[in-house]
This record gives C-alpha cells, sequence and structure tokens, in this order.
C-alpha cells in the first residue's frame, strides 16, 4: 500500500544554500525530488502540475513570481524571506488560484516554539508595564535581506503582546546559520530568550514536514508557526 510521502512529488525553486539542504532531507526521508530549478517561471507546467513547490529562491525570484508559483503548483512551502510588505497580494492570488500555501519566515522547531513563548512574555509583560523589547539577530555575510524575516515576524508577536515596536538590530558576519535573541529590559531585571541554528537542516526539516502536511489539506494559506503549535497544545 502506499504511504502520503510516497506519492509526494517536490519541486525544489531556488537551488542555492537551503534548496541543497532541502534535496538531502527529501533524500533521506525517500521523498521524490522531480525537478530542482533556479528558474522556476520556465519550469514545464506538466511537472508542475501535481508538484508541491518548497521555494527558497530569493526576494526579488518570489516577488517576481508568486503568481506563477500559485497558477502552476498544487501547493507551494514558501520559506523564502523578504515580501511581507505585499503579503496580501501574494495572499491574494494563492486564493484566486484556489492553491495551497504554508509559509513561515523560520521553518526551524525551534523558532516556532520560541515564538510561542515571545508572544505569552510579550502578553504577561504588557500587562505588568515597565519593560522595554529588543531584537538582535545574527547572520551569514550573504544574506539579501535585514533585519531578517524571522526577527520582522517575532517584531510582530511583541507588537501585538506590547503594543511596543521593538528595536531591531542586524548583524551580519562569517557564515552564522542564524541567532535571534529577543530581550526584555526592566528597571531591575531582564529576560532573554534566544533561538541559535546550528545548521541550516532544522529549516529544511521544517520546510518538508509542510510539504508533507500540504497533502489532505483544505486548500488555503497557512502559517507553519500556527499549524505546530495548535498540533503541540
Ligand atoms: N524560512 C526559513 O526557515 C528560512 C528562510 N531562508 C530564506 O530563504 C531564501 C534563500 O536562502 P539561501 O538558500 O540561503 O539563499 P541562496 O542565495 O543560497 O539561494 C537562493 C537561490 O535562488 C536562486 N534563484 C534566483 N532566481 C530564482 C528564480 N527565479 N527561481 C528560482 N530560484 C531562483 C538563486 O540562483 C540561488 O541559487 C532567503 O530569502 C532566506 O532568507 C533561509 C533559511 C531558512
Ligand atoms: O537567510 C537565512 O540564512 C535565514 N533566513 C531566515 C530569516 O530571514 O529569518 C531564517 C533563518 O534565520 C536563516
Amino acid at each position: 500500500m502506499e504511504n502520503a510521502t510516497s506519492t509526494l512529488k517536490i519541486v525544489i525553486s531556488g537551488y542555492g544554500k537551503m534548496g541543497k539542504m532541502v534535496e538531502q532531507v527529501l533524500a533521506q526521508q525517500g521523498i521524490a525530488c522531480v525537478a530542482k530549478t533556479c528558474d522556476v517561471a520556465a519550469l514545464d507546467d506538466a511537472v508542475a502540475r501535481d508538484a508541491v513547490c518548497i521555494d527558497f529562491s530569493t526576494p526579488a525570484a518570489f516577488r517576481a513570481n508568486y503568481a506563477e508559483l500559485a497558477r502552476k503548483f498544487k501547493a507551494v512551502v514558501v520559506g523564502t524571506t523578504g515580501w511581507y510588505d505585499i503579503k496580501q497580494d501574494v495572499f491574494a492570488a494563492f486564493k484566486q488560484a484556489g492553491t495551497t500555501l504554508i509559509w513561515a519566515s523560520n521553518f526551524s522547531i525551534g523558532v516556532t516554539v520560541m515564538s510561542a513563548a515571545v508572544s505569552l512574555i510579550s502578553r504577561l509583560l504588557g500587562a505588568a508595564g515597565g519593560y522595554s523589547p529588543y531584537i538582535v539577530e545574527k547572520h551569514h555575510i550573504h544574506k539579501l535581506d535585514a533585519p531578517s524575516g524571522t526577527a520582522k515576524t517575532l517584531a510582530g508577536l511583541v507588537q501585538a503582546g506590547m503594543g511596543v515596536e521593538p528595536a531591531v538590530a542586524s548583524v551580519r558576519v562569517g557564515e552564522i546559520a542564524g541567532i535571534h535573541t529577543v530581550g526584555f529590559e526592566g528597571a531591575c531585571d531582564r529576560i532573554t530568550i534566544e533561538h541559535e541554528a546550528f545548521s541550516r537542516q532544522g529549516f529544511a526539516q521544517g520546510a518538508v514536514l509542510a510539504a508533507t502536511m500540504t497533502q489532505g489539506l483544505a486548500a488555503g494559506i497557512y502559517e507553519f508557526q500556527e499549524m505546530i503549535v495548535k498540533n503541540l497544545q
């Protein structure tokens, strides 16, 4: 009997650092990668039609290609960052096409759980008063966007909980896979919560998990963090 992953077909859009890591995780899990491309708009419609696309391309490429991704694929998992200012346009394109979209600024389970903790701490400290929030994110020198997508998401959670926009600082040095620190500075004490990715493996594993989750899911727009936290509670 076939299981769900044996029928899953993946197209990797963006065969860079993350695309290559996703390819490794797919191979480890025995999931078929039917194409990998650095020009997703040129991909044959017949290949795309019954495939789930995992997109780790560039901010500019995703901005140019999102409508084509929504039209072409059965479902799309997007990890690319640097497009959240056009979120409403992207979501509308997927809704109109009836194509499932799962997105996350950070597909690691660690950041997913950290985000839930940041929401809780922000809400409680917002009610207590007297704390100033801040975020520091550190990444490798090749990263194109700043602040990171994760920092923007965490800033949104802090703002929602405390009604205060946190100060955000970005550091680009060496080959850091990703470190996010959220701090809450008070007069007498400070809370810090930090996530450090040791490699890109956790991001790729989360994106592949998201691709498997598209199977049997009603068409719609889903944020990975919400899906996972709901399952863990
Ligand atoms: N959500 C998450 O968990 C994570 C998100 N990211 C994000 O993923 C994106 C990619 O990161 P990296 O792999 O480190 O970058 P990278 O620069 O190593 O790879 C990007 C690749 O996209 C390709 N590309 C350019 N135009 C394209 C097009 N039209 N169609 C398809 N591919 C195209 C480039 O040739 C390159 O190979 C970035 O936006 C980064 O912030 C990175 C790690 C984790
Ligand atoms: O570009 C990266 O490398 C990363 N990008 C994501 C982001 O912008 O938050 C996630 C992760 O931190 C790695």
